[in-house]
């Protein structure tokens, strides 16, 4: 048997088509959704998804603008970019790329991006939103992978859902989405004894470790559909998941490669999610 390979570049795609549609609408009624993107130091994988962020901005016709600030800025400094931000119009989302610096408190951070342009799904707000089942920004990570598991014809309801991982702009907000779609879902993290005895009675296994290669088919059981969220760099630099792709395939019903996966996926949700910022904009112009 063979593993089905979900296709999240084709997805992503297929999902910015209507996103494109909408961004469209908007333009037709004066507004062009912005992302500001805040770029702190200069970390190089930091500015490669920082590039690809901006660059499918443009594609479909959204503005972008992108905020470098040094390694050693201020948190006060920090912050009133933030709040300059929270107070321009053609700004809809703002996004600051983790990590920051270590003399910068990032929940601080966070928690000064106006709830209303909080397009990642961060901060307090989002979160307590997401968790109660409000209308909010899904963090884009766990809610393009909800999309991932929908468009490939995959049933969440009484599936066991078991995840590797609990940070909170990943595994603990995955979980939270599979539960609400009737999922059993079971955390395990570094703490986790016997590791495999876990994974192994997922349906669904959700990989987010930062660990090359980490998930083998020791961990898995046959059937099982496999999403990798990991990005990470083999021995040899090359880009790879967390998930042994060759070592699980044949294995696993179904499974996400890196890259081509979940990547794709976060972007497009970003975008999507800025998107529905500017709508949300416009409703509150007409009101
Ligand atoms: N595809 C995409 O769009 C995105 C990909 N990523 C990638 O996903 C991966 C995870 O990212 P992120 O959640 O931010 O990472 P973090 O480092 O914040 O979290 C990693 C989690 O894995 C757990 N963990 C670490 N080692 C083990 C182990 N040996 N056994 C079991 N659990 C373990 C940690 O447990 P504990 O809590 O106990 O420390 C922690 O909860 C990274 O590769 C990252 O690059 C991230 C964001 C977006
Ligand atoms: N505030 C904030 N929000 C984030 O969403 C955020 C962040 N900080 N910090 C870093 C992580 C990581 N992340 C990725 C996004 C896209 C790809 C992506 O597009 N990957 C492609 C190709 C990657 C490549 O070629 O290097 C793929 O997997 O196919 C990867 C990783 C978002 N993150
Ligand atoms: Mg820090």
């Amino acid at each position: 048997m063979s593993s089905i390979i979900i296709n999240g570049k084709e997805i992503g795609q297929e999902i910015r088509t209507g996103v494109a549609t909408r961004v469209q609408e908007l333009k037709a009624k004066g507004i062009t959704p912005g992302l500001a993107v805040i770029l702190v130091g200069d970390n190089p994988a930091s500015k490669t998804y920082v590039a690809n962020k901006q660059k499918s901005c443009e594609q479909i016709g959204m503005f972008s603008e992108l905020i470098k600030l040094p390694e050693d800025i201020s948190e006060q400094a920090l912050l009133e970019q933030i709040r300059e931000l929270n107070n321009r119009k053609d700004i809809h989302g703002i996004l600051v790329q983790l990590p920051l610096p270590k003399h910068i408190d990032e929940d601080k951070v966070i928690q000064t991006i106006s709830p209303e342009k909080d397009v990642d799904g961060f901060s307090p707000i989002s979160v307590g939103k997401m968790m109660l089942g409000q209308d909010t920004y899904l963090p884009c990570t766990p809610y393009g992978v909800m999309k991932l598991l929908e468009h490939s014809g995959i049933e969440v309801a009484g599936k066991h859902a078991v995840i590797v991982g609990r940070s909170h702009i990943v595994g603990k907000p995955m979980g939270q989405l599979l539960l609400q779609k009737d999922a059993t879902v079971t955390y395990t993290h570094s703490k986790t004894p016997d590791l495999p005895s876990f994974t192994k009675q997922a349906d669904i296994l959700i990989a987010a470790v930062g660990r090359a290669n980490f998930i083998t088919s020791e961990h898995i059981k046959e059937g099982a559909v496999i999403i990798d969220v990991g990005i990470n760099r083999d021995e040899e630099n090359h880009l790879c998941g967390d998930v042994n792709f060759d070592d699980v395939q044949g294995i696993a019903s179904h499974i996400t490669p890196v890259p081509g996966g979940v990547g794709p996926m976060t972007i497009t949700m970003l975008l999507e999610n800025t998107v529905q910022a500017a709508e949300k904009e416009l409703e509150r112009q007409a009101e």
